[in-house]
């Protein structure tokens, strides 16, 4: 039989490397002839992956890490706040000479007939340039969106755009027609990176302009989630594109770390709450909100009457929050008598076993920022969503959950907004309501929508069937 190793290197924040190791096991789950090696980064962001890493190395056989040597010199840190993206891609293009020695070596250690060969390299969209390492290894790449089909089409688009107009988007542009997406885009939901002058438009140029280098591009959405979106890749010159989601970590194992909290607490209030009772509100692995944002939250949700679940995760990446002393106590930043007042009514946690929680039944509806995973998980578990846009490409896929597919409520919020304003508790609040109170369309569509992303990756649906035509592509038949 013949087999097959295919080397996957995310990008080290865990929105996008639990997505990918997820797709790992998918793979080998689908097919034995498969085994992945994982390149990994020194963790941007998500000190909690070894835990996860450590326990995948008991289970799956046919997984295996290679943690990198540490770069000499990371990009300074101000980098980061000027922009992310350029930050992170400049982390990554440190990685290269790291990651070509390991997969010399990995090919090195190969040469008997009987080995396993390496069939390609599978790359996050910020390791693109890593192409060039595939190139001159022999090897074909494939690129892991770990985002919607929607915002890939924004991706595809920019090089053209770019060889036309060769500049940033400034807010004063004209609304965007993309091909992946039916209404016309305004330019202020795209992802801070294409107006960010400070190299945020460059880094994502310079990784846009790449994406057609891939063989093929495996993207973690459905294809009756963002048909139009699908249907747009076939331009004839997009390379094939693997619809293969909704790729969850269905058990939550990826964020059940030893030092979360203590999860069965957060699980046995909700045993206790009323059916559809309870708004989620949760902001993914980096949403912090500063001392006047989280005040104006607790307002709304007090305003609302509506029990709640809330994860609230005060520190910034500095370690320190925003308006206030590092080591601010909760009680000090929530309104008087808001921890008192809420009684059994609400709880807060500083971080949820999200995918636990969206499948609990007393949960009615989700505030959230967007990440594409929260998404995912929200839809698999019907429930629906207000809208949170926090940064990259979330006020996008918020446009494209609002607008184009009717599975959330809209909040309105402009995450580009800087310089101390809020979301204020009139607005919080009416979200909430509409979410858990009037909006039975989107609930209806979320139910839906559900029932079709768990037919998806079930055999013979279209994620399942798309996943094995990828296979087909690694391993061709004789
Ligand atoms: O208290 C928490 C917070 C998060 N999660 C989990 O953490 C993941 C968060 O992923 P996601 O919703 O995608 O958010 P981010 O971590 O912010 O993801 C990054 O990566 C995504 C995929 O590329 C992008 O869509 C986002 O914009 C980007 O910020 C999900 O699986 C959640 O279930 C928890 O379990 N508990």
């Amino acid at each position: 039989m013949k087999k097959a190793e295919l080397v996957f290197v995310p990008t080290p924040a865990a929105g996008h490397c639990i997505s990918a190791i997820e797709f790992a096991k998918r793979l080998i789950h689908t097919d034995d002839r498969f085994s992945v090696t994982i390149l990994q980064m020194r963790s941007l962001l998500n000190p909690h992956s070894d835990i996860y890493n450590k326990s995948l190395l008991a289970s799956e056989t046919r997984l295996h890490f290679i943690d990198l040597p540490p770069i000499d010199h990371p990009p300074p840190h101000d980098l980061f706040l000027k922009s992310t993206e350029h930050y992170i891609l400049l982390f990554i293009e440190s990685y290269i000479p790291h990651v070509k020695d390991a997969i010399t070596h990995l090919i090195s250690s190969r040469s008997s007939p009987d080995s396993v060969p390496l069939a390609g390299l599978v790359l996050d969209f910020f390791c693109l340039p890593m192409i060039d390492v595939a190139n001159q290894l022999g090897l074909p790449s494939y690129l892991y969106f770990t985002s919607g089909a929607g915002f890939l089409g924004l991706m595809l688009s920019l090089p053209t755009r770019h060889s036309q107009i060769g500049t940033e988007f400034e807010d004063s542009d004209p609304d965007l027609g993309l091909p992946s997406f039916v209404n016309p885009v305004p330019v202020r939901v795209l992802p801070e990176a294409v107006s960010n002058k400070h190299g945020g438009y460059a880094a994502y140029i310079k990784v846009a302009q790449r994406f057609r280098e891939a063989r093929g591009i495996i993207v973690n959405t459905f294809s009756e989630l963002e048909p139009y979106a699908v249907e747009s890749f076939a331009d004839g010159q997009t390379p094939p594109v693997y619809t293969v989601g909704p790729v969850l970590d269905l058990g939550g194992q990826a964020h059940s770390g030893s030092d979360r909290v203590d999860h069965s607490k957060i699980m046995e209030w909700l045993d206790a709450q009323p059916e559809s009772s309870v708004v989620f509100l949760c902001f993914g692995s980096m949403g912090t909100f500063d001392a006047p944002q989280v005040r104006e939250i607790a307002l709304g949700l007090e305003r609302s009457g509506h029990r709640f679940l809330w994860a609230l995760r005060l520190l910034r990446l500095d370690g320190k929050l925003r308006g206030s002393s590092d080591g601010t106590e909760l009680s000090e930043i929530l309104p008087e008598g808001f921890l008192d007042g809420i009684g059994e009514r609400g709880m807060i946690c500083g971080w949820a076993p999200q995918m636990e929680v969206l499948a609990h039944k007393a949960i009615g509806g989700f505030v959230s920022h967007c990440g594409w995973n929260s998404i995912l998980e929200s839809i698999w578990n019907s429930v629906p969503m207000a809208t949170w846009p926090m940064y990259a490409e979330q006020q996008l896929n918020a446009f494209g959950l609002v607008k184009e597919l009717g599975l959330a409520v809209e909040m309105r919020v402009d995450y580009r907004l800087r310089g101390g304003e809020v979301v204020i508790a009139e607005e919080i609040d009416g979200a909430i309501r509409c979410v858990m109170e009037h909006d039975s369309m989107v609930r209806k569509k979320v139910k839906e929508m559900g029932e079709m992303s768990r037919r998806a990756v079930m055999e013979g649906g279209s994620s399942s069937n798309s996943l094995g035509r990828l296979i087909a592509d690694i391993i061709p038949i004789d």
